[in-house]
């Protein structure tokens, strides 16, 4: 397949963020005496930002909360998650030899999260790899994020290359829809953060990788 640009999503894609992510939710259910959840059960949940991680962590007590409340722990799990952003996270094992991969091809590369700017900005001071990309379009850079593909077709445009030269890899449904939706050929992590309950196979995304580097023979 012949590409001029590849996309990828942030949390569960490139990046190994659950641990972090994790770690704030259970600092947050701890203040309200709550027990902290083990990783294994958190992971699943860490591409659903703020909202889908303290969803799962809170239970009903969520939904039936008010929305001031909701809120309230949103900002709490969002100070815990700064204060301690990249402690734990890492690229995941293969990410580095993949981008060094696609910049010796003279491949255009973004990313296209729904992690808000602020946040997205102090992860990627930490990962020098990730430093030296075209376009890096955030949850909160427009008023829609995925799975409307608005954010994708910014990011093909911010590289320069039109929407349908783009392969768009993430880990969730809202990726693959939104990948789908910009007429953009779509990858789908399976490495990443998807809950034991839900269908990719039903996703219909283009190609599955099962780790990072497994993309170069799609693009080979
Ligand atoms: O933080 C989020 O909302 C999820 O981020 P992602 O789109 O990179 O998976």
């Amino acid at each position: 397949m012949t590409k001029l640009a590849v996309l990828f999503d942030l949390d569960g894609t490139l990046l190994d963020t659950a641990p972090d992510l994790g770690a704030a939710l259970n600092c947050v259910l701890q203040d309200y005496g709550l027990r902290a959840l083990p990783l294994s059960d958190t992971r699943p949940y860490a591409s659903h930002g703020s909202t889908g991680l303290l969803k799962f962590g809170f239970g009903e007590q969520f939904s039936l909360a008010s929305p001031m409340q909701q809120q309230r722990w949103r900002q709490q799990f969002l100070d815990y998650y700064e204060a301690r952003i990249c402690e734990q996270t890492q690229l995941f094992a293969g990410v580095s030899e993949l981008l060094a991969n696609l910049h010796a091809r003279h491949l255009a590369i973004g990313i296209v999260t729904n992690k808000p700017t602020r946040y997205t900005d102090l992860v990627l001071q930490s990962f020098p790899e990730l430093a030296k990309l075209g376009s890096v379009v955030c949850g909160d850079t427009l008023a829609v994020n995925k799975p409307d593909p608005a954010p994708l077709h910014l990011a093909a445009e911010q590289l320069q290359v039109p929407s349908s030269q783009c392969i768009y890899v993430g880990d969730a449904e809202r990726d693959i829809i939104a990948g789908r939706n910009a007429g953009m050929e779509t990858v789908l992590a399976r490495y990443g953060y998807i809950r034991c309950e839900e269908q990719p196979e039903n996703w219909q995304a283009d190609y599955d990788i099962h780790a990072p580097l497994e993309l170069l023979k799609i693009l080979a």
